[in-house]
């Protein structure tokens, strides 16, 4: 049996590995255009030109082998052979970025004296040309005595050549596993300016283009104003746009359930299908195309560059609570959701920095809260202007805003108590600034819409199944004259736990709400269109859980809910993958406590201070 070759992507962060690691293997791995996209080892099948498949790993981004935080020491111990379980690596493709040869070549000549097969895939070419940097591939392959093969990873050119030079370099026995030994980085760095000086001929006109821009996007007073801007401009795409398709899929909704209405008979099957599962996922799933419309525009800064940018903007004001620069990422990372924020905190180098990014990553207001914001929003936020802006659009981001101010409070206050210790500069690359990538933002897209829809099969289905059999038994008696619900068993757990909620303004079907929201935020939301489904508060579906919500709350209790999610601290998968990156129990249980008070007084407040002004 042929032995199947383990070959690894190394090189700097941002230097186009993943889309390189995509493009060999048809993988859908996500690609950013900002440095520590990737923190995990991932494995792939690429067939060489000969007929040969290899694995191909591709690893997070690092700047040597030394190294300073834990995505680091993955790749460290990929090359050394040092992961449990996993074979040695026959070869190695180092890639780096033509436009910035000489930082990314250093690692290069770091890498070589290790012994294993090397080739160095030369990335981003295209960018390079655009700047006006012509590389001398043949003179830079003999300067450091390994093969070199131009690529662009995203139009998937020089991949036939990466093949064919990875072919004829790897052996049919593994080599020796390479030995760590310590090299003199300045050396190094020296040597690697030599050799891009002989290799290299740049005209600097990109350097000038993308300095003009950043003349006006890190301008101290004109830089925050266009972040701004910016941000406005998104809120409000998110519900002025989101209008007509969210229209369609209700009434789609809709029909259907009058459909069914007239198909099946009255009785247990058409409440479960009605009530139960149209009106709980239909309430939750009316919220895709806001999420797409949000992370069209996410994605757009993040490709384009403008993302580091806004962090460098940022980073004044992280300093003054005490957060590394490095955090910015995965707190921006936790606006998707904070699974993947939390582990982006593993390229944050001091532990007590990581901890604290860990712990503040759920008030990053997460796509989960989205469905919650705007149902209520919806209900009880006229859609009116102010001044130039939409009062809704308006709205939505004050509540982005307060789970971002949350947050910083909560760094400042942690920064001095649990995780107390000096915080570290700003150190972040800026990388280049690029048109974003039709491919990656339709693939970023088309991920987001497949996540949320499973969450809506799987998860969100599940639970309103459980709910509305929670809600439809026992069923009322005869003689019973109050709403059938508060003979059910939702409606008792409701009584029992009401008086916990009741003094923050919370009625008993919220409370009902909060238990299944545990699982997914948007199950709130779910259950909560399944309760008032069940309820019957009026008998035409058609006009949907927003108007149902507006007979049934008054507007300080729908104001506290606000508040109430702004903190929220029910989501299972965040407590658990707090628990696997921070190893203990401890912290998952702490953040929990902590957001839970956090969330319990500002619903409080927001609550009382409503019914106070008169509201
Ligand atoms: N124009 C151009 N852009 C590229 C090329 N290769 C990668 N990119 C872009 O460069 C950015 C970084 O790509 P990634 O593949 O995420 O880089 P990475 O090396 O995996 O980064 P880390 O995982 O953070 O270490 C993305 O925006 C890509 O679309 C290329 O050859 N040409
Ligand atoms: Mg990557």
């Amino acid at each position: 049996m042929s032995r199947t070759p383990v070959v690894a992507l190394v090189g700097n962060p941002n230097a186009g590995k993943t889309s390189l690691f995509n493009a060999l293997t048809g993988s859908r791995q996500k690609v950013g255009n900002y440095p520590g996209v990737t923190v995990e080892r991932k494995a792939g099948r690429l067939a060489l030109p000969d007929g040969r498949v290899c694995d191909l790993i591709d690893l997070p981004g690092t700047y040597s082998l030394t190294p300073r935080s834990p995505d680091e020491a993955v790749t460290r111990d990929a090359i050394f052979g040092r992961i449990a379980g996993e074979k040695p690596l026959d070869a190695i493709v180092a890639v780096i970025d033509a436009t910035n040869l000489r930082n990314h070549l250093r690692f290069v000549l770091e890498l070589k004296p290790l012994g294993l097969p090397l080739v160095v895939a030369l990335n981003m070419v295209d960018l390079a040309a655009r700047d006006g940097i012509v590389i001398d591939a043949a003179r830079l392959s003999a300067l450091i005595g390994l093969p070199v093969v131009e690529t662009v990873a995203v139009r998937k050119r020089g991949l036939d050549a990466l093949g064919r030079a990875l072919a004829a370099d790897i052996g049919d026995t593994p080599p020796a596993l390479p030995i760590a030994a310590a090299s003199d980085l300045k050396a190094l760095q020296k040597q690697a300016r030599q050799i891009c000086a002989a290799v290299e001929t740049s005209t600097g006109a990109a350097r000038r283009w993308s300095q003009r821009i950043d003349a006006v996007a890190l301008h101290p007073v004109a830089g925050p104003l266009l972040l701004a801007a910016i941000l406005f401009f998104m809120f409000q795409a998110v519900f002025s746009w989101a209008e007509a398709p969210m229209g369609w899929i209700e009434a789609g909704i809709a029909a259907l359930q009058a459909d069914l209405a007239q198909r099946l008979p009255d009785g247990v099957l058409l409440s479960l299908i009605n009530d139960g599962v149209l009106a709980g996922v239909g309430a939750v799933v009316v919220f895709l195309p806001q999420i797409l419309i949000l992370f069209a525009f996410i994605i757009a800064l993040e490709q384009s560059g403008y993302m580091t940018r806004a962090a460098f903007l940022m980073d004044r004001l992280m300093a003054r609570v005490g957060l590394n620069g490095r955090a910015f990422i995965p707190l921006l990372s936790s606006f998707a959701c904070a699974i993947p924020g939390i582990m982006a905190t593993r390229t944050i180098d001091s532990p007590r920095d990581r901890l604290t990014t860990i712990l503040i990553a759920p008030l990053m207001t997460c796509s989960a809260r989205l469905p919650v914001y705007a149902v209520v929003i919806g209900a009880f936020i006229p859609a009116r202007d102010v001044g130039p802006f939409g009062l809704q659009g308006l709205v939505l981001f004050a509540l982005y805003l307060a789970g971002i101010l949350g947050a910083l409070v909560a760094a400042f206050a942690l920064r001095r108590t649990v995780t107390k210790g000096a915080a570290p500069p700003f150190l972040m690359e800026m990388p280049k600034y690029q048109w974003p990538a039709g491919r990656d933002m339709a693939l970023g897209l088309y991920g987001r819409a497949t996540a949320f829809l499973q969450r809506a099969g799987t998860i969100i289905l599940a639970s309103t199944i459980v709910l509305w059999g929670l809600a439809s038994w026992p069923q009322p008696p005869a003689d019973g004259n109050r709403p059938a619900i508060e003979y059910s068993l939702a409606g008792k757990i409701g009584e029992a736990l009401e008086p916990i909620f009741a003094p923050i303004g919370f009625n008993k079907e919220i409370v009902f709400a909060l238990v299944p929201g545990m699982a997914a935020r948007e199950v709130a939301v779910s259950a909560l269109g399944t309760v008032y489904a069940l309820q019957g508060v009026d008998e035409e579906h058609a006009d949907g859980l927003i108007a149902q919500l507006r007979a049934a709350w008054p507007l300080p209790t729908a104001l506290a809910f606000l508040a109430w999610f702004v903190f929220a601290p029910q989501c299972i998968s965040t407590l658990a993958i707090t628990r696997r990156e921070t190893a203990s129990w401890r912290w998952p249980i702490f953040m929990f406590s902590y957001l839970f008070a956090a969330a319990y007084v500002a619903a409080g407040l927001t609550y009382h201070l409503a019914v106070a002004a008169g509201l």
